[in-house]
């Protein structure tokens, strides 16, 4: 049979050295015993008899681990605890100094001095406490070398448990060190990335593409000499355990290329049928965009956070001429503003501090023959706005740093969720940018104001997410329907499409997303307004009693017999029900 091995016994070399050193401070014999009490560790006369079983000779040591408290034996086979030893009367000890070794509230184990002449004994005895304080000590460091041990074993195991779900799963996975070393790949990953089981590989480095689609960040994954590009999650690890620093989950490539990709419209040409809706105003913007995408003009498109001014950006830029040509996004409020000169303009060799040595081109520079989308423009600083306006007077863009202007053959289009003109009234945005901006302007309504899209909306997005998600989801229950439908999406479309995306995670083992579903913040207000409602709706008592009786007589009738029929069902008696008929001044 396997006994399971003490705890001592786990860390025995560590115990021994521990012994080794008590042995050479204090120039006496040592012996650790655990709690079995198998010797584990020996100096002087014990060291030839380490690992025996010292069961028949040790009722001192069995005293310490079942009382827990250190143990003084100043006269070896005479005291009371020698009384069945195997040496009794003829033992060679002068002293025996024991003391537990504590694991939390366990015993595991006991060290033991033992001083076999009177000089050891005496030196021992002169200084009792010193000596127990240090024994304690050591036996402080040896438990704490059983608990880090424990410890390390507990991690080792839960790492194979999750190694073990991490292999069984669809989704590609890979772990990595700190130092940026692969240290598992699931099967998956391998099998996508064509990687050979035992191929050797090692480096691995992230570079984020600062591109998002649904969550899920894209990624250029090079390892060793190959390159990827992934759709996944990157996820810090607590730093536990060093060789588990990061892991990147990714999906089926081959899913996420030709199916989700296809629904989604960051990475590709798209046309007006990724503008869903069907209401009147999103029809007649498709018209629109198909009519003036091709023309020069600055466009300033205008709407709610999350309302798709980006997507229709980006359509604009695939519907027109230039849709081979670059489009490029630059979010004036989301970078500082020290570093958004340099971001829009761009700077030549040594034009200041930190700079790139070979000078770098600007986003104006890069969009070049293409399209320029400037998000947010409502928070661009007021001295950049000035240079934006010669940019797009003069067409031409100087690098910082230099003085030679570089031709530009751009389209702009800018937008922002900030009511543009109340900040020229409050001087935070120039009046003449404004109109530079606004030659064409795109107003999109808030998608409570454009009800008929919701459906539509919600359709298209369940595919995209049961194929993103390999789900089969069908469709929306009605009540669950009718509460979407009449929620007021401060987030718009993108809050639909979260709420979406949430709500197909919970849809585990149905095919119908369910009212219970929904996240608590919509059916919170929901709730408020139906409370809401209801006290505006409050009647007084009189009136519902009236009501009522009306809507007795209605089914009984209002001649005599109907009157007494009703006036039973209402529990009162018939001259009650006329006065009140009187009173209410009601009649038929
Ligand atoms: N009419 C629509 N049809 C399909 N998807 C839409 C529509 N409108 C918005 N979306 C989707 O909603 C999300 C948010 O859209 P987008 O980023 O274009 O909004 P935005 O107005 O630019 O937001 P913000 O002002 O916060 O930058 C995107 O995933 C986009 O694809």
């Amino acid at each position: 049979m396997n006994r399971r091995q003490s705890k001592l016994s786990l860390i025995r070399d560590v115990v021994k050295k521990y012994a080794n050193v008590v042995a050479n401070v204090l120039g006496v014999d040592v012996e650790i015993v655990d709690k079995d009490l198998n010797r584990i560790a020996g100096t002087g006369i014990f060291k030839k008899r380490v690992d025996e079983n010292i069961l028949g000779e040790a009722y001192v040591y069995q005293n310490v681990l079942e009382t827990g408290q250190y143990k003084i034996i100043e006269n070896p086979g005479e005291h009371g605890l020698c009384e069945r030893c195997v040496n009794k009367g003829g033992c060679s000890e002068e002293l025996e100094l024991s003391a537990p070794i504590k694991l939390k509230d366990e015993v595991i184990g006991v060290i033991g001095l033992i001083c076999s002449n009177t000089v050891q004994k005496q030196i021992i005895l002169s200084e009792i406490d010193l000596q127990l304080e240090f024994l304690y000590q050591i036996s402080d460091f040896i438990s704490s070398k059983v608990y880090e041990y424990m410890e390390n074993e507990r991690n080792k195991s839960v790492i194979n448990v999750l190694t073990n779900i991490i292999d069984n799963v669809d989704k590609g996975i890979i772990m990595t060190s700190e130092e940026g070393q692969i240290s598992h790949m699931n099967d998956s990953a391998k099998t996508q990335l064509h990687i050979k089981t035992n191929q050797n590989i090692e480096n691995i480095e992230f570079v984020s593409k600062n591109e998002f689609i649904m969550g899920k960040e894209e990624y250029t994954i090079k390892i060793g000499d190959m390159k990827f590009d992934l759709l996944g999650n990157l996820i810090s690890l607590p730093s536990v355990i060093s060789n588990y620093n990061k892991v990147f989950m990714f999906n089926r490539i081959k899913k996420m290329k030709s199916e989700a990709y296809a629904l989604t419209n960051a990475h590709r040409t798209i046309t007006t049928d990724a503008i869903l809706g069907k209401s009147k105003y999103t029809n007649a913007l498709k018209e629109r965009i198909k009519k003036f995408s091709d023309s020069k003009s600055t466009i300033l498109i205008t709407g709610e956070s999350g309302t798709g001014k980006e997507l229709i950006a980006r359509t604009i830029h695939s519907e027109s001429n230039r849709s081979d040509k670059p489009f490029v996004a630059i979010n004036c409020g989301a970078i500082p503003d020290e570093l958004l000169e340099s971001e829009l303009f761009g700077y030549v060799k040594g034009a200041f501090t930190g700079a790139n040595s070979n000078g770098r081109m600007g986003k104006f520079e890069l969009s070049n023959e293409g399209v320029i989308f400037l998000d947010e423009i409502g928070d661009m600083p007021l001295h950049l706005q000035v240079k934006i306006l010669r940019v797009l007077q003069e067409r031409k863009v100087t690098r910082i740093g230099s003085n030679k202007p570089i031709d530009l053959d751009i389209r702009v289009i800018a937008a922002t969720n900030k009511d543009l003109k109340e900040l020229i009234k409050k001087n935070n945005f120039r009046d003449d940018l404004y109109y530079r901006l606004n030659v064409i302007p795109i107003n999109i309504p808030p998608l409570r104001e454009r009800i008929e899209d919701i459906e539509i909306i919600m359709e298209q997005k369940i595919k995209k997410y049961n194929l993103l998600f390999e789900k089969d989801v069908e469709g929306i229950a009605e009540d669950a329907k009718k509460i979407l439908l009449e929620y007021p999406w401060p987030g718009n479309v993108r809050e639909l499409e979260n709420t979406l995306e949430y709500m197909i995670n919970l849809a585990d083992n149905y095919n119908i997303l369910k009212k219970e579903m929904i996240p608590e913040n919509i059916m919170n207000y929901i709730q408020n307004r139906d409370i809401g409602n209801e006290i505006e709706t409050i009647k007084k008592l009189k009136d519902v009693e009236k009501d009522y009786i009306i809507k007795a007589l209605d089914i009984y009738g209002w001649d005599t017999k109907g009157k007494k029929m009703a006036s039973k069902k209402l529990g009162i008696g018939i001259a009650t029900l006329y006065r009140k008929l009187d009173e209410s001044k009601c009649q038929k």
